[in-house]
């Protein structure tokens, strides 16, 4: 079955006076349980793209289905979405004066029964990403940014998603270290067995894909990836 499905979309945008055409008759089909990655020039829409999966925006034409579900014939849009989707970005998306596990468990009461196994859970997840028992208890603040965004992605994991979507989480990474947060996610994603679909212009993390894909003249493209 596909996880997403995109079938002769058209997406474009009121630039003032003029129509900015993102997509035109764009299908995109991507089955469950893929690595996908998508990469682009600037502006060429794709955290458009992204948005439009996860039904932040609609396509002005066509159909977008997500997990079997039509998208503009959901109703409880932001509701769907968090039982469903694992957004990533590069902004932060956890609370910043509390600790990797506390932004892990927030939302479960310290008395409430299934606390304990929570707690395992998350510990489990932090310590498979490279936390230490020391590192997941500093304030997020205090953590690099490389530990920041392995905490969002431990955060991500812990209502496991059937889909994540990830749009350049290590954009603001240097060296390897945008690399090494990539292959821990997919390393995830695999274990997981989620579908994920992640924008990106590394070449390390392309050739670690199920499938790759270029966004230019308003259609994605599946290109050669070396690896497969
Ligand atoms: N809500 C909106 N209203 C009007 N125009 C929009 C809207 N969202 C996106 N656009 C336009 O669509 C184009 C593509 O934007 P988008 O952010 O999807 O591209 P991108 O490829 O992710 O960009 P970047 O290179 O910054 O990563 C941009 O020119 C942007 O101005």
């Amino acid at each position: 079955m596909y996880a997403v499905s995109l079938t002769n979309v058209l997406k474009r945008f009121s630039n003032g006076s003029e129509m900015k055409v993102l997509f035109e008759n764009m299908d995109f089909h991507v089955t469950e349980g893929e690595l996908v990655v998508i990469s682009g020039g600037e502006k060429t829409g794709k955290s458009t793209l992204l948005r439009m999966i996860a039904a932040m925006t609609p396509p002005n034409k066509g159909t977008v289905k997500v997990l079997g579900k039509d998208l503009l014939a959901l109703k409880k849009r932001p509701e769907w979405r968090l039982d469903n989707i694992g957004y990533i970005t590069n902004e932060g998306a956890l609370i910043p004066y509390l600790t990797p596990k506390q932004n892990l468990l927030l939302g479960i009461e310290a008395d409430d029964p299934i606390y304990r196994v929570k707690e395992n859970e998350a510990e489990q997840i932090l310590l498979d990403l490279g936390f230490t028992f020391e590192s997941m208890n500093e304030t997020l603040e205090g953590l690099s940014s490389k530990d920041q965004i392995l905490a969002t992605i431990a955060r991500i994991f812990m209502t496991n998603p059937k889909l994540i979507l990830a749009d350049e989480p290590t954009k603001e990474l240097t060296g390897n270290e945008g690399n090494e947060v990539l292959t821990q996610l997919f390393r995830f994603a695999r274990k997981k067995g989620s579908t994920i679909i992640v924008i990106s212009n590394d070449p390390t993390i392309i050739e670690e894909a199920d499938r790759f894909y270029k966004l230019k003249n308003c259609q994605l493209s599946e290109e050669k990836n070396e690896a497969v």
